[in-house]
C-alpha cells in the first residue's frame, strides 16, 4: 500500500465534538495521522489506556463537552499540545498541561463576530417580545461582564443602537474608552442590561449571584453568551419568576443540556441551545485555524491562538 504523507506524522487524537464539515474532514485526515474514539460506548480513558496508538499521540483537539481531565492527560505520554474548538478552556485541566509542558490553543476570535450577533439579537427578542415602545433599546444603560473579543463586539453593536456602555473585566483596558466597574455589583446597579461574556474559572463561577441580580433590578435584562456557571441559575429562576429581574437571553446553562422547566414558561425568557457559534463561517474559520495550529506545533513555532497558560 502506497505510503501518504499522513502515514508518517505524529499522530493527532481527535475526540468526537470537532464540529467537521466532510471536505475538511478529507483534507484533515490526508494532512494528519489520526486517532478516533468511535465507539463512544466505552470509557475514554479506558479506550486511551488499552489502545496502542495512546503513546504516540503528540496533539488532542477536544471541545467544550470533552473534558481534558489529568487522567486523560496521564494516557497520554507524548502529548505536547491541546487544541480546543472552543474560545473557552474550563474543560481542560489547565494546572495539569502547565505542569506537563502541554501548549494549548483555542479558537482565538473565530467565533466572536457570530456571538456577538447572537447576543445582540438575544437582547432585542427578549425586550421587544415583552416590552412597550418606552423599553426599546436606544438610550439604555449596557453593562458588559468581560470585554474581551466577544464583549467587544457587543459593544461595537450596541453602540450603533445608542445604547450607552460601561464594563467590568479582571483589570482596566487603558485603550478602551468605556466607563469601567471593578465590581459586578457596582456595574448591575448602573445598568439596565448585563452581558455576559467573560470566561468560566474559579473567580468568575457565579459570578452573578443573586446580589447581583436584585442590583440591576426589575427592569433589569440578563444576555449570557458566556457559561451558564457564571450565573447562579437557581437564583435566575427565582428572580425571574419573582419578578425581580425583568428578563433573560440565555445561549447557555448551568448543567446543560438540563434548563430549568421553569424558564419554559415565562414570556421574558428567551432560551437557545448553545448555538451562538454554529455558523458555517464560524466552523470554516475555525477548521482553518486547527490546521494552522497544528502545522505549527509540528514545525516548532508558536500556536496562531496560543493560550497563555501560566
Ligand atoms: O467557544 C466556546 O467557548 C463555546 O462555547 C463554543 O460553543
Amino acid at each position: 500500500m502506497a505510503t501518504t504523507k499522513a502515514d508518517q506524522q505524529p499522530i493527532v487524537f481527535t475526540l468526537r465534538s470537532f464540529p467537521f464539515i466532510p471536505s475538511f474532514e478529507e483534507r484533515f485526515s490526508e494532512k494528519f495521522k489520526t486517532l478516533k474514539r468511535n465507539d463512544i460506548s466505552m470509557p475514554l480513558n479506558q479506550f486511551l489506556t488499552t489502545h496502542p496508538q495512546s503513546h504516540s499521540v503528540r496533539a488532542l483537539i477536544c471541545g467544550a463537552h470533552t473534558p481534558v481531565t489529568s487522567e486523560t492527560l496521564n494516557s497520554l505520554p507524548s502529548l505536547g499540545c491541546v487544541l480546543t474548538t472552543t474560545a473557552g478552556l474550563d474543560h481542560i485541566d489547565l494546572a495539569e498541561c502547565r505542569r506537563r509542558g502541554i501548549v494549548i490553543g483555542n479558537a482565538g476570535t473565530v467565533y466572536s463576530e457570530d456571538v456577538a450577533d447572537f447576543a445582540v439579537a438575544l437582547l432585542i427578542d427578549v425586550l421587544r417580545r415583552i416590552s412597550s415602545a418606552d423599553r426599546f433599546l436606544g438610550g439604555k444603560h449596557v453593562g458588559i461582564v468581560g470585554l474581551g473579543s466577544i464583549g467587544f463586539e457587543v459593544a461595537k453593536r450596541l453602540e450603533a443602537f445608542g445604547c450607552i456602555i460601561s464594563y467590568n473585566s479582571r483589570k482596566k483596558k487603558p485603550s478602551v474608552p468605556f466607563p469601567y466597574y471593578s465590581n459586578v455589583l457596582d456595574l448591575a446597579a448602573n445598568s439596565d442590561v448585563l452581558i455576559i461574556s467573560c470566561e468560566l474559572n474559579n473567580e468568575t463561577f457565579h459570578i452573578i449571584n443573586k446580589d447581583v441580580m436584585l442590583a440591576l433590578g426589575k427592569e433589569g435584562v440578563i444576555i449570557n453568551v458566556g457559561r451558564g456557571a457564571l450565573i447562579d441559575e437557581k437564583e435566575l429562576v427565582q428572580c425571574l419568576v419573582k419578578g425581580e429581574i425583568g428578563g433573560a437571553g440565555l445561549d447557555v446553562f448551568e448543567n446543560e443540556p438540563h434548563v430549568p422547566v421553569e424558564l419554559f414558561e415565562l414570556d421574558n425568557v428567551v432560551l437557545a441551545p448553545h448555538k451562538a457559534v454554529l455558523t458555517l463561517e464560524s466552523f470554516s474559520a475555525l477548521h482553518e485555524l486547527v490546521i494552522a495550529n497544528l502545522e505549527a506545533f509540528f514545525s516548532n513555532k508558536p500556536l496562531l491562538s496560543l493560550v497563555k497558560n501560566d
